[in-house]
């Protein structure tokens, strides 16, 4: 269930230079979904792809974030990180590790140097397979970090349906407490919405209050168009979160996508009050680069989505730079990646 995991200091305003205000500790209802809005996908067509790259280009330059303010947006990137390992060669060591380091994320001294090491600094979730769902949830026990399961054949999303649902349902079972889902591309390609909301809105029932983030897929999907049609149809049929990739794509999260799924959101705030979360993920491991994702929401879509009920990064190796960045914030050096525990 997303919420409720431990919040920390982000600037306040949307001009990025403000000062950390206290921590933001409220949770949200689920999305509901509504019925199939083909109208609304019509209307949603006409993508303006230049304009969405010249406002892409203006984001960092205009305000770009102050130095004394970068090690509290970090610390904030690190909050809404969902801790992720994906790999074939994955083991129930190598997340019991990564559970280990969700836990405590940063060395204990550069918790003293930056002045927090009476708070509760953790990311937001841990994400991984299903088979390793019951050992990260064991693990994570009391400390209020989700359990995230990529599902439903990730990352094509091409087994049969049943088996899809049905593989939700064991990882909700095993203690998932997020459900992230892949779509399969095709039904995209092929304008096939009225499948897209049929399969998504299962994948909602079968989560029960496990929250679901479905992932599009964007470098398969050929176009801002259908970035733009798919992600209104998931929010449609139920999704609590839109998420970018899965990571495997050749083309992983891009700031216009982003930027295209943002306003998606926003569009769909403003027609039925819902807050939809999003989730850019795949390829983004830099400190800098998760500051320029930081930057586009608050800028678009304000504060409020800079909180981990709405707002995640999905990434592997992102939590390595923050700590090498934190570091250099305080002793103006770079330590070598392998001193961080996740290099
Ligand atoms: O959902 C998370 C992504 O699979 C992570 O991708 P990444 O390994 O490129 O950071």
């Amino acid at each position: 269930m997303i919420g409720g995991a431990s919040v920390h200091p982000l600037p306040r305003s949307a001009d990025n230079t403000a000062k950390p205000p206290a921590p933001h500790a409220g949770g949200l209802s689920r999305n509901p979904g509504m019925p199939l809005d083909l109208g609304w996908l019509e209307a949603m067509r006409h993508i303006n792809r230049s304009a969405l790259e010249r406002r892409v280009d203006t984001l960092g330059k205009r305000r770009s974030i102050k130095k004394e303010h970068q090690a509290a947006w970090l610390l904030r990137a690190l909050a809404v990180m969902d801790l992720t390992t994906l790999s074939s060669d994955d083991t129930p060591d190598r997340v019991l590790r990564l559970c280990a380091k969700a836990r405590n994320p940063l060395r204990p001294d550069l918790m003293a140097g930056l002045g927090i090491e009476d708070e509760e600094i953790t990311p937001a979730a841990v994400c991984v397979y299903h088979p390793f769902v019951s050992i990260a949830a064991e693990a994570l026990a009391g400390t209020g970090i989700h359990v995230a399961a990529v599902s439903t054949a990730f990352p094509h999303g091409l087994a049969p349906l049943p088996t899809r649902i049905a593989e939700i349902r064991a990882s909700v079972e095993d203690g998932a407490d997020e459900i992230d889902v892949v779509i399969p591309r095709g039904l995209v390609l092929g304008a096939h919405w009225e499948e897209l909301y049929d399969e998504i809105a299962q994948f909602r029932a079968a989560c029960g209050q496990a929250h679901l983030k479905v992932i599009l897929g964007t470098g398969d999907l050929a176009t801002l168009r259908n970035v733009t049609l798919a992600s209104m149809v998931a929010m449609m049929a139920g999704a609590d979160f839109i998420k970018t990739s899965t990571g495997k794509e050749s083309v992983n999260a891009t700031l216009p996508v982003g930027l295209a799924m943002v306003r998606c959101i926003r569009a769909y705030h403003e027609h039925t009050g819902i807050h939809i979360g999003f989730k850019p993920a795949g390829g983004i491991s830099t400190a800098k680069a998760s500051l320029d994702w930081l930057v586009l929401m608050n800028e678009e879509l304000g504060r409020r989505w800079l909180e981990p009920d709405l707002f995640r990064f999905g990434a592997s190796s992102l939590l390595t730079d923050i700590e090498r960045q934190l570091e250099h914030h305080l002793t103006g050096r770079y330590s070598a990646a392998h001193r961080h525990a996740m290099a």
